[in-house]
């Protein structure tokens, strides 16, 4: 996919040496967005494998979503890419399918005049078991699809904010709407942060399913997958690695300027490896550049295709999924900034 390769190249090309909270410095670039027509096959990165136990992660975390569930005691089962920020009993305080399922509708006194809300029997409230009342976002933009496709109110949306100023990790990718031209059903994502070599990767081929998976309850078929990324950066490593890029980044900005093919990236790795400190024990592979730069190099191949079984999303389980004729360059490995 080549928006892909364009937005690594843009994020480290315009972006802008960050410390954050992990420890793990970043090159960012603020307000990234490229778009991809799903009708031209399904987005999964060819320059990198994504089949296998990635594969097998990120079904598994778009059930996890779509369960509404708030812990991940069955995700961890399948995949260990949460496992860092839950507890032992696999609380995890991040709301994505919480929120789209069973967002907190508020009661009593949290209401105030003047205010609509829905009534207990409406369509998409639950009564959860404590007796709080929460409304299905997806449901309720399923549905409306089937009954008014042209409605320009199909947004789920994952961000409360007095919930997400406390949590120790609020949703990455925060906020999504629906919008149907023709027969087509059109996903835009608006991600608040995003980890270029690691988490996008997934998003978007979870983005991409979901919006197949919506089309197909929905008699559409699946259009353009629109992805803004906020802040959209590329992690470059851990203390004297890190902080390399604060007095260099401006050396490499230029030698990729220079770049007119593909194959000229690996000479900007070379010259890279050659000239920043290594990185430390225990911190390989937390720089993401020189495996994003040999990603560059590589020639995106044909787009698979997907076929989802015809079941209801609440039913939708790992075989139900299925990619067809996918082939991709080798993996890479990148450490996850915890
Ligand atoms: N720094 C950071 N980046 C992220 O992408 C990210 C977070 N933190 N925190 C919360 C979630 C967890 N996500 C993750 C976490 C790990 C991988 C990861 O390690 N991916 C490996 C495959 C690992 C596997 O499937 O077992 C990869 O090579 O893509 C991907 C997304 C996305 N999010
Ligand atoms: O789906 C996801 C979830 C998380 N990320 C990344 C983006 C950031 O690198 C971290 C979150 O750190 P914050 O300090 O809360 O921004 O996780 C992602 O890319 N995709």
């Amino acid at each position: 996919m080549q928006q892909y390769l364009e937005l690594v190249d843009a994020t480290l090309s315009d972006g802008a040496y960050k410390p954050n909270r992990t420890g793990v410095d970043t090159i960012s670039s603020f307000s990234e967005h490229y778009e991809v027509d799903l009708e031209e096959g399904y987005p999964l990165l060819t320059t990198k494998r994504m089949d296998g136990y990635r594969w097998n992660s990120m079904i598994h975390e778009v059930c996890w979503y779509l369960s509404g569930e708030a812990h991940i005691r069955n995700l961890r089962e399948e995949t260990k890419i949460w496992n860092a920020w839950a507890d032992d009993e696999g609380r995890l305080d991040t709301a994505y399918g919480r929120f789209w399922r069973r967002y907190p509708i508020p009661d009593g006194d949290a209401r105030l005049e003047g205010e609509s809300w829905p009534e207990e029997a409406h369509r998409w409230v639950t009564t959860e078991a404590d007796g709080r009342r929460t409304f299905d976002q997806l449901q309720y933009v399923i549905d409306t699809l089937s009954d008014s496709p042209n409605s320009r109110r199909l947004v789920v949306n994952a961000w409360h904010p007095a919930n997400a100023t406390v949590s120790t990790l609020p949703p990455c990718h925060y906020s999504f709407v629906f919008n149907v031209q023709g027969d087509r059903l059109n996903c835009h994502l608006t991600q608040r942060s995003g980890d270029v070599a690691l988490g996008i990767p997934f998003n978007i081929a979870a983005y991409a399913l979901l919006t197949t998976v919506i089309a197909q309850q929905t008699d559409l078929v699946p259009g353009t997958f629109a992805h803004t990324v906020v802040d959209a950066h590329v992690y470059c490593g851990r203390g004297e690695r890190g902080e390399w890029y604060a007095e260099n980044l401006r050396k490499l900005q230029s030698r990729l300027s220079d770049v007119d093919e593909r194959a000229e990236y690996l000479a900007v790795r070379e010259w890279l490896e050659s000239e920043a400190p290594a990185e430390a024990d225990g911190d390989e592979r937390l720089d993401h550049v020189p495996g994003l730069l040999e990603q560059l190099s590589r020639e995106p191949l044909e787009r698979p295709t997907l076929a989802v079984a015809d079941v209801p999303i609440d039913d939708l389980s790992y075989d139900d999924v299925e990619l067809r004729d996918y082939e991709s360059h080798d993996g890479l490995t990148f450490s996850v900034a915890e």
